[in-house]
């Protein structure tokens, strides 16, 4: 076996077979075994056969190219009828341990080929909690009334990313304003209750020590990160920076995201089930309901000690990330096209950067390699970096790889190459001569294939063998039959060195092949980048276009608006001025008949006459 343990503890879980009801839409025999377990000292005192399986071995389809039997070795390997309560008590059980009690961080990661089964052991179904929701009753039962929520104050002291805390209920009151609430995974769309009685970790502490729970939900999607717990519409989803603060010194931290203070069972899982919701999901020709990112489930636990001596609260501050990775897919098996096909390039590429990293966590492990090259992708960077940095103890760390014995065996053989903890393979013997008095050529010729490295020009020492099966002594052997197996011994290394020649190649030309597809899903999508581009281009000069038109309509209207309004203006003025007129007229022929009358009378008077009199007689005579 070459290599050392990684600095993660990795398990090995595979699925069950596909149900007829939903049938595995490749398929294939299965081709993976599981090894008994390496008997202990103490099975052999008993000859009884114990102890934890941790190999597997892999046996390519008789039509692959090469038939190099595999076997990987992994912390622990769960079979096919291993339910979650069980993985649960295996691995997360522990890890919790740590969080609750020594306030390590912990990190539990899936990964796998798409349809394996990580979505599944992470979030469970229907039938089966999963490992998250079994995770958080944990956390809720063991530390029950210790449960509370953070003052404003103890926000300030404690957030130091740009963090926007709200309770569960102001959250939820949020977000069913932009989700319809039937749309969100209810949390009793899971088994209430666990399958057995539930773990419970004793927190040490005085009565006084109490605990705050905060839940963030992210996704990297096409190598961005995202907030699930921040609901918008999809062309509006800003991403979130990934960034040193003032406090976390080199270490890189998600800033902006919405943490929501949990303070029980309900309440988180509904949390939850936004964030479910919220993830980028699609139907793929592998999985049907296939993650198309990274999720990051994360649950930060604040412990509050109150001083004795003055009364302060300290804050200690322990994280548990768990980690659903998107599974690798070729895009052949998923017929993926478009969006679907670029999210694959994304989702292989991160997981590439992540296959070197892992493997070079372990030969760094030795000594002598490299620094694992973590920047290379989001993915990378925060798992070895914000979930879970190898180089800060105390940390607790757990993959788990998730496997269809029976799947694709290339893309399953290439995700345990690179995530076991250590691994070896070996040729296949041909068939060995059994037994029988005459050896034909072609048994001779597969018998020698197994002795071929020998630089000798002489029949091996294998040869007094073939005399006892063959039924004579060596001597017996005639010179023809000596010169033929020395020529068929040649005639055997030479053709074991063009097979090894042609299995370098082939190898090569896989890699090329991996090269290859991975340019092409760089090349589609940037070309698809810059149609995108190109569209929203020509979208953006068709608008503005649209819009100087439309400005240009409307001004043209306004003028003719101005227009009819002064003449509209100008008509009234000009009849008010005739009316005008004509008043004045009237008014000034009314003045010039007073004026005579009363010209009329000063004369009258003025000859002796009584006016008044006169008008008086007048009015009698009407
Ligand atoms: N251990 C298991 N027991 C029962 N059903 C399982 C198990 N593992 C997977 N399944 C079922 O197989 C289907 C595919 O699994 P899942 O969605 O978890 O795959 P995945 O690895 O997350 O795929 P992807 O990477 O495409 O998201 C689901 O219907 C799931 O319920």
């Amino acid at each position: 076996m070459e290599g050392q343990p990684h600095a993660f503890q990795v398990y090995l879980r595979l699925r069950p077979p596909y149900h007829q009801s939903t049938p595995r839409k490749s398929h294939s025999e299965p081709f993976l075994t599981i090894l008994p377990p390496v008997p202990t000292a103490s099975d052999q005192d008993q000859d009884t056969e114990s102890g934890t399986k941790t190999q597997v071995t892999i046996h390519p389809p008789s039509h692959h190219r090469s038939q190099k039997i595999e076997t990987f070795s992994f912390t622990e390997v769960f079979e096919e009828t291993c339910g979650q309560v069980e993985v649960f008590g295996r691995i997360v059980a522990p890890i919790l341990d740590g969080v609750l009690k020594d306030g390590r961080d912990g990190m539990l990661a899936t990964l796998g080929v798409t349809g394996s089964g990580k979505t599944h052991t992470i979030l469970g179904n229907r039938q089966a909690r999963g490992m998250t929701q079994m995770a958080l009753d944990v956390l809720f039962r063991s530390l029950g009334d210790k449960i509370s929520k953070l003052s404003e104050s103890q926000i300030e002291q404690c957030n130091d990313a740009e963090a926007e805390i709200m309770n569960a209920e102001a959250f939820m009151t949020r977000v069913t304003s932009v989700i319809e609430p039937q749309q969100i995974p209810k949390p009793n769309a899971f088994p209430t209750k666990p399958s057995v009685d539930p773990y419970v970790v004793q927190c040490p502490g005085p009565a006084s020590t109490k605990y705050a729970i905060l839940m963030s939900i992210y996704e990297v999607y096409n190598d961005r990160i995202f907030d699930l717990l921040a609901p918008s519409n999809a062309a509006r989803r800003k991403a979130l920076l990934f960034k040193s603060t003032k406090t976390s010194g080199d270490r890189k931290v998600v800033t902006g995201l919405r943490k929501i203070m949990v303070t029980n069972l309900y309440d988180a899982l509904q949390v939850l089930g936004v964030g479910q919701y919220q993830r980028s999901h699609g139907e793929t020709g592998s999985n049907d309901k296939s993650s198309r990112s990274h999720c990051f489930i994360t649950l930060e636990l604040k412990k509050l000690k109150k001083s004795r001596l003055d009364g302060s609260t300290k804050i200690k501050e322990s994280t548990f990330t768990i980690v659903d990775l998107a599974g690798s897919e070729r895009a052949r098996n998923a017929k993926t096209v478009g969006d679907r096909l670029a999210e694959g390039g994304h989702i292989n590429k991160s997981l590439m950067f992540l296959g070197q990293c892992l493997e070079l966590s372990t030969t760094q492990s030795l000594g002598h390699a490299p620094k694992v090259p973590y920047r290379q992708s989001k993915l990378t960077e925060l798992l070895f970096t914000n979930s879970y940095n190898p180089a800060a103890e105390p940390q607790i760390a757990a993959i788990i790889v998730t496997a269809d014995p029976a799947g694709d065996f290339n893309a399953t053989s290439q995700m345990l190459k690179y995530s076991a903890l250590a691994k070896s393979s070996v040729n296949p013997r041909p068939p060995t001569v059994m037994s029988g008095r005459s050896v034909s050529g072609s048994s001779l010729f597969s018998h020698f294939s197994v002795v071929s490295g020998s630089t000798e020009e002489r029949p091996d020492s294998s040869l007094s063998a073939l005399s006892v099966v063959s039924g004579g002594p060596r001597a017996m052997l005639s010179q023809d039959m000596m010169n033929m197996i020395v020529l068929l011994q040649r005639q055997v290394r030479e053709a074991d060195e063009r097979a090894r020649e042609a299995e370098k190649r082939a190898e090569e030309a896989d890699a090329r092949c991996l090269e290859i597809e991975m340019q092409v899903r760089e090349e589609v999508t940037s070309d698809m980048e810059r149609r995108i581009g190109l569209m929203e281009r020509q979208m953006l000069f068709k608008l503005q276009d649209q819009a100087e038109k439309e400005e240009m309509h409307v001004d043209h209207k306004l003028d003719i608006l101005k227009r009819t309004l002064m003449e509209t203006n100008d008509e009234n003025d000009r009849a008010r001025d005739v009316e005008i007129e004509e008043y004045v007229r009237e008014l000034e022929a009314e003045n010039n008949s007073l004026r005579n009358e009363v010209q009329a009378l000063k004369r009258k008077r003025a000859n002796g006459e009584s006016p008044l009199k006169e008008r008086s007689l007048n009015r009698l005579k009407f």
